[in-house]
């Protein structure tokens, strides 16, 4: 058995978890931090970039502290984090010259729109494997050297630094000495080419953002450098990087070709692994870089549904029909069915397969008889519809039928919407031993590299069901079922489109 353990750093959209594993991938500490959502305007998200680092490394140290261990037992640290979300700082003073913008933030639409008109969305798709969309961070660099005052001049003479969250925390960590990216963060940002794996000097033209701007991107399992002492007394190496989803996927095992797994978080998001070969997706899903591990990559296909566990937040913060999150389960077990009720929760467009920048969430099918019940009841469902446009849209890329879905996030916890999920898509949900496969995949990545686990195949064999939630619903009732959120969310579409 080796000795020490793997610090994995978590940084999410709404909070900062830092989770300790051991050699045999079990959680030995958890700590998390929950930080502030900024919302300037509609449709504007952003987090404050010092606050994402103030908690990052609290929780870090934290999660030591409470087991009684200190950096000297700590063998590596992996980061895995929010993706796109965007920060750019001056490389002098190390200061962030605006907010982070985050993934959800819909600011630089109208300019996407542009973009699609002038006709760059076949040559932005082939070279990045993603749709024209606000989501990723090369129009929210653009917005940002054309907003903030003097920024363009400080990013022409070379002052500015860009990057993703982990990018940011690994400056942080090192005190500026080190700029990187991985790949797999690099491959959200649309300008990164990803059959060559270079940055691409044509979309960098087209967005206007220099090249001295960005990181050097590196693999997801290697030593990008050391801590500086700031949070522990001892030299860290940080050893592991990807983005969240895709740590994900590497956290759930799913390193052959054609495996998938869905995160229920915030949002929803789907992977499956495509293999060593970079393919466009036909079917409106985003081609993106599973990990680079050893010299070799792997792609995936990948569905991003924007709001996922975010409409039980909604339930409890915007109606207040719900104290904890936990208790939607409940709620939505007081009643039946959803008494012909549906829920689209377009709260932020909608995401895979629709790219609907405009749409937003619509409640139909509403009688005298309506209770709070249903619309709960509603809005699990809605998790799980969306969830099964993607999973069609994958098998239809794939040519295949998809057998088994792995599971994991915060709102898997919920069994009523686990079995839904298997019932609508007709197909074995698998929640795993350890749902905090995001954090576990970048342990993995980072014990990897410093040779705490040997290889790949060790890893595997830790990886355990909990529960096996197996297809039991009646066909015609799910033909029926699906039959009516189609017509939902033709009903959002058509609402959006006549703003
Ligand atoms: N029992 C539950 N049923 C449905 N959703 C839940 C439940 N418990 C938590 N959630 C949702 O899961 C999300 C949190 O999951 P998590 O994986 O921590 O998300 P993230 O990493 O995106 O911050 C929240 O949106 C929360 O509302
Ligand atoms: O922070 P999460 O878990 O909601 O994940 C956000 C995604 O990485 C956005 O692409």
């Amino acid at each position: 058995m080796e000795e020490g353990y793997i610090l994995a750093l978590d940084q999410g959209t709404t909070s900062s978890r830092a989770i300790i594993f051991d050699h045999s991938g079990q959680i030995k500490s958890v700590a998390q931090k929950e930080f502030k959502q900024i919302f300037p305007k509609p449709g504007w998200v952003e987090h404050d970039p010092n606050e994402i680092w103030s908690t990052q490394a609290g929780v870090a140290a934290e999660a030591t502290v409470k087991i009684g261990i200190n950096g000297k037992n700590i063998r590596a640290i992996g980061i895995t984090n929010q993706r796109e979300t965007t920060i750019v700082w001056n490389r002098e003073t190390g200061l962030p010259v605006y907010n982070a913008i985050v993934w959800q933030d819909r600011r630089t639409a109208p300019y996407c729109d542009q973009l699609k008109n002038e006709g760059h969305t076949d040559l932005i798709r082939a070279k990045t494997g993603l749709i024209i969309d606000s989501y990723f961070s090369a129009s929210k660099i653009n917005w940002i050297l054309n907003n903030v005052d003097g920024a363009k001049e400080l990013a022409d003479n070379g002052k500015l630094a860009f990057g993703t969250v982990d990018s940011w925390l690994v400056w942080k960590f090192t005190r500026g000495r080190v700029h990187v990216t991985d790949v797999t963060n690099a491959s959200r940002t649309m300008l990164y080419n990803i059959s060559t794996q270079q940055w691409d000097e044509e979309l960098l033209k087209i967005f206007g953002i220099p090249a001295s701007m960005l990181p050097e991107v590196k693999q997801s399992s290697e030593v990008y450098g050391e801590t500086d002492t700031t949070v522990f007394a001892s030299k860290i190496p940080i050893a592991g990087i990807a983005g969240d989803q895709q740590a994900a996927l590497f956290g759930q095992m799913c390193i052959d070709k054609a495996m998938v797994k869905n995160t229920y978080g915030t949002g929803c998001f789907m992977l499956m692994n495509i293999g060593s070969d970079f393919i466009e997706s036909k079917n409106n899903l985003l081609t993106t870089v599973a990990w680079k591990i050893n010299g070799e990559i792997q792609y995936a296909f990948e569905g991003s549904i924007f709001i996922g566990g975010a409409v039980v937040q909604w339930l409890r913060d915007g109606l207040g029909i719900i104290k904890t999150s936990a208790e939607v389960e409940k709620l939505a077990l007081s009643v039946n069915d959803t008494g012909g009720v549906y829920f689209v929760p377009a709260f932020a467009g909608l995401g895979a397969p629709y790219w609907d920048p405009d749409a937003r969430g619509t409640i139909v099918g509403i009688t005298r008889g309506t209770t709070a019940g249903h619309i709960a009841r509603a809005a699990i469902e809605a998790i799980a519809y969306q969830t099964v446009d993607v999973l069609k849209a994958m098998e239809a890329d794939a040519g295949m039928k998809i057998k088994e879905l792995r599971v994991d996030g915060g709102a898997t916890a919920n069994n009523l919407l686990m079995q839904f999920q298997a019932d609508l898509l007709n197909c074995k949900v698998i929640r795993p031993h350890i749902v905090e496969t995001t954090a576990l995949g970048a342990a993995y990545l980072a014990g990897l590299a410093v040779g705490y686990w040997s290889n790949v195949e060790e890893i595997q064999k830790q990886w355990q069901t909990e529960r096996d939630f197996v297809p039991g619903a009646d066909n015609d009732k799910v033909q029926a079922a699906m039959a009516g959120w189609k017509r939902a969310v033709a009903a959002t579409q058509s609402w959006s489109s006549n703003r």
